[in-house]
């Protein structure tokens, strides 16, 4: 079984144990059922922004243990401080060292969008990150039909919550678009064999229907990546590993968000 198989199986059932321990009716008490989120997709249009979506993320399966004793309130509020445009907090246990409470803990300190990344194959996690604080969830187009991402993304947008679309071919992008999401993330990372191609951003960019926010996905360790991905029409850019591998994750982001915004300054003063 290839390691998105493996994690689907094991989501499956997480997510029926947690239906049966803190049933849809319980979560629905929950306050943020009645605060107004903050739409991702308007931060990353802001001009003062640079698009990134900082992420917190203690492991993964590609890279084991990145950062496991990591402060989520320290990094969180210092993406942000950093200049960061959303953060993106990773939820599951099992493989990437999250929980829910990494992410409500980023919600009490910050009033940026926050993306819950997760694996979401049930309207049940949707009603979830809805009551732990989040305004905007990820859906895979690799584990999902095209009708699971329509009813999905039409329960999210019920929530008043934002909907990325992860893809990761043309294949999937046309198989899977759908109104109802809000921006189409072009992950440039295989998560079947964990290899990266920043090209597929950049193959993929004129496929993309301008009414979505165009965001790139992982692998991006260089301002000028950035700087390139943009002059593509990426408007988003989740970074993870290149942060978070630093003990000071969100000093290295800082850093990394100052060469952007220079190179942007001697883009525009060149043009
Ligand atoms: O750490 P990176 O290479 O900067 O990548 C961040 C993010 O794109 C990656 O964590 C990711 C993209 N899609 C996902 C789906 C599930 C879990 C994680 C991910």
């Amino acid at each position: 079984m290839n390691i998105l198989d493996q994690i689907v199986a094991h989501k499956q059932k997480e997510v029926a144990e947690r239906k049966s321990l803190y049933p849809t009716k319980l979560l629905e008490k929950s306050i943020y059922f009645e605060t107004q989120p903050v739409s991702l997709k308007k931060y990353l249009l802001r001009p003062d922004k640079t698009g990134i979506i900082a992420e917190f993320k203690r492991k993964s399966p590609s890279k084991g243990m990145i950062n496991p004793y990591v402060s989520v309130e320290r990094t969180s509020v210092g993406y942000m401080q950093a200049g960061a445009s959303a953060l993106s907090i990773l939820t599951d246990a099992q493989f990437f060292g999250g929980k829910n409470e990494d992410l409500t803990v980023a919600r009490k300190f910050n009033f940026c969008p926050i993306l819950r990344k997760d694996f979401t194959i049930d309207e049940y996690q949707i009603t979830e990150a809805k009551s732990i604080g989040a305004d905007a969830i990820l859906l895979i187009a690799a584990i999902l039909s095209p009708t699971q991402i329509k009813t999905l993304a039409a329960f999210a947008k019920s929530l008043l919550l934002e909907v990325l679309l992860e893809v990761h071919d043309k294949e999937e992008l046309d198989r899977s678009i759908t109104p109802e999401v809000d921006a189409i993330g072009v992950n440039n990372r295989n998560l079947k064999d964990f290899t990266v191609d920043i090209t597929l951003s950049k193959e993929l960019s004129a496929a993309i229907p301008s009414q979505f926010v165009k965001v790139s996905e992982s692998g991006i360790s260089q301002a000028e990546t950035v700087i390139e991905l943009k002059s593509y029409g990426y408007q988003g850019f989740l970074m993870g590993e290149t942060f978070m591998k630093n003990s000071r994750s969100e000093k290295a982001c800082a850093e990394f968000i100052e060469k952007v915004q220079s190179l942007t300054v001697s883009v525009n003063l060149n043009k």
